[in-house]
């Protein structure tokens, strides 16, 4: 947990997410998403992309999710999905970033934390190291839709100005 993740940055996994990350386009399937962002997908399946823009695609029911302040809804892709957001209330960290990108697009990336070099069995543990090194958004984890404990990334911490979410696998 904490040493894997301690890891993690001693391998330049966060680094690496600093490397410009090619924008992700609905029309973009020609070439899977772990081809086009290098490495940095093989440290940590790739659990969602959250894009608001939507495919021909199975998609899942409107689910609210009152602690995250966001509705959401799934995209099947298979390997992977795409996440839609929608704010719940006008406190909604969606809302600020909505009315901030006009053109909307990609809000966040959700990496699990369950092979290879970012194992982690209690992420609410981890997060207490990583946080020395990067801020994370939220002192507690939170439970996302189905169940699983995340923590959000400053995106202006080693991460490219990209906000990444963890998720405990
Ligand atoms: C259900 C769950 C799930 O998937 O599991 C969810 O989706 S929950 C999805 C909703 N929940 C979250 O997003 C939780 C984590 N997000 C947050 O805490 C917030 O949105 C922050 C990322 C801290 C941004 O906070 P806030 O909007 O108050 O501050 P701000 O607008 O001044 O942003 C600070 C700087 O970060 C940038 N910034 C803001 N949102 C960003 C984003 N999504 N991607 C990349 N950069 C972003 C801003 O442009 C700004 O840069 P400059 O300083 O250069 O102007």
């Amino acid at each position: 947990m904490a040493r894997a993740l301690r890891a993690a940055a001693a391998n330049g996994f966060f680094s690496r997410l600093q490397a410009p990350i090619p924008t992700v386009r609905a029309s973009s399937t020609s070439r899977p998403l772990d081809q086009m962002a290098g490495s940095a997908w093989n440290r940590g399946r790739l659990n969602h992309v959250a894009i608001a823009n939507i495919l021909g695609a199975p998609v899942s029911e409107a689910v609210p999710l009152p602690e995250h302040e966001v509705s959401v809804v799934f995209v099947n892709l298979g390997n992977t999905k795409m996440e839609l957001l929608h704010p719940l209330g006008c406190d909604s960290p969606i809302a600020g970033f909505l009315q901030k990108n006009k053109a909307r697009g990609m809000h966040h990336i959700c990496i699990e934390m369950g092979n290879n070099i970012l194992m982690v069995d209690n992420i609410n543990a981890a997060v207490m190291d990583l946080t020395k090194k990067i801020r994370s958004l939220r002192e507690e984890v939170k439970i996302r839709a189905h169940g699983k404990p995340v923590i959000f990334l400053h995106p202006k911490d080693y991460c490219g100005g990209v906000l990444v979410e963890l998720e405990q696998a």
